[in-house]
């Protein structure tokens, strides 16, 4: 039999944040302005994703302050293009628009594609998740929550253009951070044993 081995206490800090990392949504976020240098940090963090060929295709734009007005613009402007007749809600449009002051920070999710001839766009997309991944670890890590919001208006191509994003690049939407103005919610997961089959 083997012997349990004492478990490095890196490990238990590495789970600890693994397992605290959450999504909180704008709604149950603090507005109050966050400090840079923790976007700076996590955004070394999302650097050092995992990327086939090296070729580090995240693309990331950081929006703060008043520039986030016209991020909603944007956003607004991407709704009314997205939804059109019937679709289109009034306050469905407001609430694009208004959204971005929900959040001190948001930051575009950009993929770069096409730069090298052996790698395919989903390789390109896989290393931007493991960045922005990398970037909610360490927000986690200095008490922040942050949200991957992927929904229709916030990744049209108008709001990619907006971002400086221009074909066949993409967005991916947006990982907006802050102050929880909440309790830290807790994960909901079912046991990763019944998604893992043993064999050998
Ligand atoms: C690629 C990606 C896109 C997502 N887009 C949305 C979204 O548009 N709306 C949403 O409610 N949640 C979105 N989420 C967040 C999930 O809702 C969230 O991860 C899930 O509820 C689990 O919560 P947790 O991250 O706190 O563990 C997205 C997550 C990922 C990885």
């Amino acid at each position: 039999m083997i012997e349990d081995t004492a478990l490095p206490a890196e490990l238990e800090m590495l789970m600890d944040v693994i397992r605290r990392r959450r999504s909180i949504s704008q709604d149950q976020l603090s507005p109050e302005p966050i400090p840079m240098e923790y976007i700076r940090w996590m955004l070394e963090a999302a650097n050092y994703a995992p990327t086939h060929g090296l070729t580090e295709p995240w693309r990331f734009t950081v929006f703060s302050g008043e520039e986030r007005r016209a991020l909603g613009e944007a956003f607004a402007q991407s709704y009314r293009l997205a939804f059109t007749g019937e679709a289109f809600q009034e306050s469905a449009w407001i609430a694009q628009k208004e959204r971005v002051w929900k959040a001190p920070v948001w930051i575009s999710i950009g993929v770069r594609v096409g730069t090298h001839p052996k790698i395919p766009e989903w390789e390109e997309i896989a290393a931007v998740a493991c960045a922005v991944q990398n970037a909610h670890l360490v927000a986690a890590s200095l008490g922040l929550g942050a949200f991957w919001t992927s929904g229709l208006p916030v990744r049209h191509e108008n709001t990619a253009r907006f971002v400086g994003l221009e074909p066949p690049d993409k967005l991916l939407g947006f990982l907006y951070v802050g102050r929880p103005a909440i309790p830290w919610p807790k994960a909901r997961r079912r046991p990763w044993e019944e998604k893992v089959v043993w064999r050998g």
